[in-house]
């Protein structure tokens, strides 16, 4: 999400919710990952491998935004104006967050995909910082006596912000409730030719929104999440992956030099430096330093639309833009694109080979 800062002095989600939320379910709520279990599940053999697929969870109405917050902060409080401007932005996009049923979908679609490779696979759902969470997930691999399983994140860039913190959590609730399953993590995605091609199918998409006669002064903007520069500084190598699925998207897409850039998106609030250029930032520059007037503008880091997309580039960035004069498109994330979930299913068949 974006700034403005407070004064909040903030260690970004390294510290664990001493008090994870409990999702307060009633009868007419139907969330959209009502269970871990996705899909068919069958009875569990010696060759079954479970598949533990992560996401960063979201909201499904304004009633859970607290409890969603305080796991995002980590238990630290979120001040009344922090949690009234970010549930204004989820009002602005529909009230919920539509990344449980995109997960739900990205899911169920990788499943029907790998069912064609004759393995043995049952699917899990597990997510970061909402319900069903990623220790809910284990406990009931455990509980179906899944032996070996790979586990993967809906994000193809390694950090140790993410990633790293999605797959700490699964060993936590191995040892929480004393069991053993050998896991194997797909850590990174980040040059898979499947992913770079949907990427680049995604430029042209939007490029081909402006008149034929334009298409060569359009500019694609590539964009991820922002993060705090010191994590880079530390050796993260989230940055550099970015920047190498970055070159490669525009290279498949033809672009030359000049036709693209980079910029963060969605800053923290926490008072220390973070990556840069914001987006927002980066678009008038865009204007007063190189005239570009029309852009296409594709957030690389996520899978799916969600707030950090809806809002953060449809209705931030798009207000920057025009107030600027210039037009900026925004085409679809990946979602169920059957070249994105094609590589999900490959990488994931490719990593269960290592299992004994
Ligand atoms: C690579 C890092 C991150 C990814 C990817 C990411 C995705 C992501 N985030 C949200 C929603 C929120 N994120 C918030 C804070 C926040 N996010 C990251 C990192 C990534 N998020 C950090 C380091 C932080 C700061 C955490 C802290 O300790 O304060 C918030 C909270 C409010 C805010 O700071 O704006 C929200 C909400 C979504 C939906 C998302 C997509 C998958
Ligand atoms: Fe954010
Ligand atoms: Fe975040």
């Amino acid at each position: 999400m974006t700034k403005p800062h407070t004064t909040d002095t903030q260690d970004t989600e390294t510290a664990v919710n001493p008090y994870p939320p409990v999702r307060i379910v009633n009868d007419s709520f139907a969330p959209s990952l009502p269970s871990t279990r996705i899909g068919e599940h069958g009875p569990v053999t010696e060759g079954t491998i479970g598949i533990l697929f992560m996401a960063y969870g979201g909201p499904e109405s304004l009633d859970e935004m607290p409890g969603y917050l305080a796991d995002i902060r980590s238990g630290r409080p979120t001040y009344a104006e922090v949690l009234e401007e970010i549930s204004g932005n989820y009002e602005a996009i529909g009230g919920k967050s539509p990344l449980p049923e995109f997960t739900r979908a990205q899911i169920e679609a990788t499943m029907t995909q790998l069912s064609t490779t004759g393995g043995d696979y049952r699917a899990y759902a597990g997510m970061r910082h909402w319900s069903p969470w990623i220790e809910d997930a284990v406990r009931d691999m455990l509980d179906d006596g899944i032996q070996r399983a790979v586990a993967i994140v809906l994000a193809p860039h390694y950090s140790k912000l993410s990633v790293e913190k999605y797959q700490k959590k699964i060993k936590a609730a191995l040892e929480m409730y004393h069991g053993q399953i050998e896991f194997v993590f797909v850590n990174e995605y980040h040059t898979e030719p499947g992913y770079i091609t949907a990427m680049a199918d995604r430029v042209r998409m939007g490029i081909q929104e402006f008149p034929e006669a334009d298409r060569d002064s359009v500019h694609t903007v590539l964009s991820a999440h922002s993060l705090p520069v010191r994590v880079i500084r530390e050796g993260d190598p989230y940055a550099d992956q970015l920047l190498e699925s970055a070159r490669l998207i525009a290279a498949q897409a033809g672009l030359r030099d000049d036709q693209w850039s980079w910029s963060y998106q969605s800053e923290g609030r926490s008072p220390e430096p973070w990556l840069g250029p914001q987006l927002e930032d980066w678009l008038p520059q865009l204007k007063a330093e190189r005239g570009v007037d029309k852009v296409v503008s594709i957030a690389i880091g996520f899978v799916s639309d969600h707030v950090e997309i809806l809002f953060d580039i449809d209705i931030e960035a798009q207000k920057v833009a025009r107030e600027i004069g210039m037009t900026l498109v925004r085409p679809p994330a990946l979602n169920t694109d059957p070249l994105f979930i094609g590589t999900l299913a490959s990488v994931i068949h490719s990593k269960a080979q290592e299992l004994a």
